[in-house]
């Protein structure tokens, strides 16, 4: 009976329509809504309770008394389109909590959408369009189970609310005042769907959005945090660099100290220019053992025994045949010392085998500055080269630099030739360069290539040392080796030769190449050209393997094709 009253209400405060006068009109408390048939009243099977409501285009012109009408909490469509009704929706609209279908479009009503719409869990379709409803949607994203949604031409305003777009068939928010960026992420509505509201952005409308704020400000504070790691960094670098020159001052002094007193004794010297200093000394008159050969770097010519031994020194490396330090000698350019150990050579053999070295001069060899041989030690002095060596530059961490084909190429093209050079000079005083490797092909400041400790190491072995040029040969054909592949050498070079013996043997040849040679798309003719130079020179047999003038010349001609190919394929 309440309910049948409050259904009563409802249908009075809707105000006379077209039909009231109709025969089967009801509306009235006198009567049952179900087994009297009301217009526009559909019931459950069992005629107990009111299911749809449908008032549609009868002339209805009052307002919408939801609360009565939801009273009956069992209805699932609500549809009361197509007139002329006022007013606002009230939020008592969810308490019709099985509501379905709500279609309210073509009326005058006036206000919002209210919230609660969104507590209407069972709601599939609703129509608002067509009436001047203002104000801001509700966040129907909750209505989990919406697929029709149509607002248009209302003057609804604020910005988009979330939807369940995936879910959603119909959607329609045209003519009205949206602002702002319209929030469907999938692209499934066009721009019909949103035209008519200037203040819309978005990738299917005209008007493109402009750059979040958020991603301004994320972007702001991404800078911020980079800038203040780059300061700490330059703070903690600062902070080494000092700790460093502390370091290096004190043991000047130490050292300073120890001469000034006239004390030689090794325990008093710093350790890591203890090993060259004091054992040098041992025949007193010791600035005339060094012997400074002609340099074109104008500040070593003056260059004294004692300015070494007063310099800092760095030990920077300890091989196979020695060890090297950076010494920077006051006022002059850094040099390196390398010391040699155990080399069993007479003083004048020595002299004469430096002397013989120094007159061959090549512009892709490093020259010897300066030497110093007593019984005990041999030193050579370079100029030190602060772009280190090709070992570095192939194997070390890069810095972004790129080793390009074509770079790789002049420094093959250039060790080749000054390599075959030194041989040609110097073959008939047998002076070979006896230890080539990557790390003796040093950069210099202009990153020029040039080979460095030239005739420093003599194998003992006497039979060994008449094939000390074929020795070369194979160390050279593992210098190309490392340039082609990229891959370090171990155990002399024999397990690179033998890997890429393998890998060619398997026919795989272009999987022996470098990456970053791949990547960039070098001539895979060349580098196949540059490899069986490479086998050639690391042939086992000592003899078949080509004298450096001949490796020089095919190289020199590869890189001359190399060139011509470029110019041709140039702009
Ligand atoms: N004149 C130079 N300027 C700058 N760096 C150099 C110079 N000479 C050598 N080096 C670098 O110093 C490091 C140590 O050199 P060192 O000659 O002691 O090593 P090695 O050649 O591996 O040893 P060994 O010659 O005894 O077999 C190497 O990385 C080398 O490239």
């Amino acid at each position: 009976r309440d309910v049948v009253d409050a259904l009563v209400e409802f249908m009075g405060k809707l105000g006379p329509g077209s039909m009231q006068n109709t025969p089967n009109w009801g509306w009235n408390a006198s009567s049952d809504p179900c087994t009297d048939h009301w217009y526009g009243v559909k019931c459950d099977s069992s005629n107990q309770t009111v299911k749809d409501i449908v008032l549609e285009q009868i002339g209805l012109s009052g307002t919408v008394d939801f609360e009565s009408v939801c009273k009956e909490t069992n209805l699932l469509l609500l549809s009361l389109k197509l007139n002329n009704l006022t007013g606002s929706l009230a939020k008592e609209i969810s308490n019709c909590k099985r509501l379905r279908l709500l279609y309210l479009n073509g009326n005058h009503f006036s206000g919002d959408l209210p919230d609660s719409v969104t507590d209407l869990a069972d709601l599939v379709r609703i129509d608002i369009s067509n009436n001047a409803l203002s104000g801001k949607l509700p966040d129907m994203s909750r209505n989990m189970g919406l697929i029709s949604f149509w607002a248009q031409n209302n003057h609804l305003t604020g910005q988009l609310p979330n939807f369940n777009y995936h879910q959603l068939e119909y959607f329609d928010v045209s003519n009205n005042d949206f602002t702002g960026r319209i929030p469907d992420d999938t692209g499934r509505f066009g721009a019909k769907s949103f035209a008519g509201n200037p203040g819309l952005c978005g990738k299917v409308l005209p008007n493109v959005c402009p750059v979040k704020k958020k991603y301004l400000h994320d972007l702001l504070m991404y800078s911020g945090f980079a800038i203040l790691g780059l300061i700490i960094l330059v703070l903690v670098a600062l902070l080494l660099l000092k700790k460093r020159q502390n370091l290096e001052d004190r043991k000047r002094k130490e050292v300073e100290g120890t001469k000034d007193s006239g004390d030689s004794s090794e325990s008093n010297i710093g350790q890591t220019r203890s090993e060259f200093s004091i054992t040098s000394a041992e025949n007193g008159g010791v600035s005339a053992s060094l012997v400074v050969l002609s340099s074109p770097v104008e500040a070593v010519n003056g260059l004294r025994f004692e300015d070494l031994l007063r310099a800092p020194a760095e030990l920077i490396g300890r091989g196979k045949h020695g060890s090297l330090y950076k010494v920077l000698p006051d006022g002059g350019v850094p040099l390196v010392v390398k010391r040699i150990k155990d080399w069993e050579i007479s003083r004048d053999e020595f002299k004469k085998r430096m002397q013989r070295i120094d007159q061959v001069k090549h512009p892709k060899v490093l020259p010897i500055v300066a030497y110093y041989c007593s019984k005990q030690e041999k030193l050579l002095v370079y100029e030190f080269q602060q772009n280190g060596s090709l070992f570095k530059l192939l194997h070390g961490s890069q810095n972004g630099q790129i080793f390009d084909w074509g770079s790789r190429l002049t420094i093959a093209c250039n060790t080749a030739e000054a390599l075959a050079f030194m041989h040609r000079e110097l073959k008939d005083d047998q002076i070979a360069h006896g230890n080539l490797k990557s790390s003796n092909i040093l950069l210099t400041k202009d990153m020029d290539s040039c080979m460095s400790e030239y005739g420093l190491v003599v194998e003992d072995n006497g039979s060994q040392n008449s094939n000390a040029f074929h020795v070369d040969v194979y160390a050279f054909g593992v210098v190309l080796l490392e340039l082609l592949t990229g891959k370090p050498v171990q155990s002399n070079g024999l397990d690179l030769a033998k890997w890429v013996n393998s890998v060619v043997k398997e026919e795989w040849t272009g999987e022996v190449f470098d990456k970053a040679l791949v990547v960039e798309s070098a001539s895979e003719e060349r580098m196949v050209g540059l490899l069986q130079i490479a086998l050639k020179c690391i042939n086992g047999s000592p003899d078949l393997r080509p004298g450096m003038d001949q490796v020089a010349t095919m190289i020199v001609s590869l890189k001359e094709e190399d060139e011509r190919s470029m110019a041709s394929s140039g702009p």
